[in-house]
């Protein structure tokens, strides 16, 4: 929890006591399904929470805006994200019905009110949002292909609407065919050796006519 501290100054009470009592929703939930890998559970704030939260250190949400999370698996990086950002409407999608069991139970548990979740695949969704965030899905093509038409035209941030992905390693061949992408280096922002190679990209959309 210590390192949520050194790179997020300014929570609230309630956001303190939030983060804290993740380690032991997830240990809780771990011990039935696993939903965190055995070994990540140990480090959940390093390699989990802190990581959802780099999508802040690219963008600050504003209050009334909504941000997609497309198969948030056991909330990641939705729940971190919907703690850090009270005010912003968090929607997060998982195919896998017991995945969301366990991101409801959390949601409860930590008495968030800004999330809502669905079982089902992206591609059946119908709403827009001002972002789209994700972590370990799909290839960047897949995915703009899933997202296709759920990214909101009215702008409210100064990044322009649209996905930001964690990603990892070389992104060159991945990304090739996009080349507005911008790829914001966590190192810049974390100095914990597993940021070493990790990134956010935004790709911001386009909309013809
Ligand atoms: C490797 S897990 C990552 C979970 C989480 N984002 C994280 O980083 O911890 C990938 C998740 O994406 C979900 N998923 C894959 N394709 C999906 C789709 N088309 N719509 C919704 N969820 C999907 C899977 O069910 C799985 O829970």
């Amino acid at each position: 929890m210590e390192i949520i501290h050194k790179y997020f100054k300014d929570l609230s009470q309630t956001q303190i006591e939030q983060f804290e009592k993740l380690q032991g929703l997830y240990q809780d939930w771990n011990l039935k399904i696993n939903v965190v890998s055995r070994k990540d559970i140990d480090e959940l704030y390093l390699r989990h929470v802190l990581h959802s939260l780099a999508i802040a250190k690219v963008v600050q949400f504003k209050a009334g805006s909504k941000v997609l999370d497309v198969g948030t698996g056991g909330g990641f990086p939705g729940i971190p994200l919907a703690i850090l950002f009270p005010e912003t409407q968090f929607h997060l999608v998982d195919s896998i019905g017991k995945k969301i069991k366990v991101v409801d139970d959390v949601v409860e548990g930590l008495g968030l009110e800004n999330v809502e979740t669905t079982n089902g695949r992206v591609e059946e969704l119908k709403d827009t949002y001002d972002f789209i965030v994700s972590r370990a899905v799909a290839q960047m093509e897949t995915f703009v292909r899933w997202t296709k038409g759920r990214i909101s035209k009215k702008q409210n941030h100064d990044l322009k609407n649209g996905i930001l992905y964690l990603k990892g390693g070389d992104l060159s061949e991945e990304l090739k065919l996009y080349t507005s992408a911008t790829i914001y280096d966590l190192p810049d922002y974390f100095e914990e050796a597993f940021y070493e190679t990790k990134k956010v990209v935004h790709l911001a959309m386009k909309f013809k006519g």
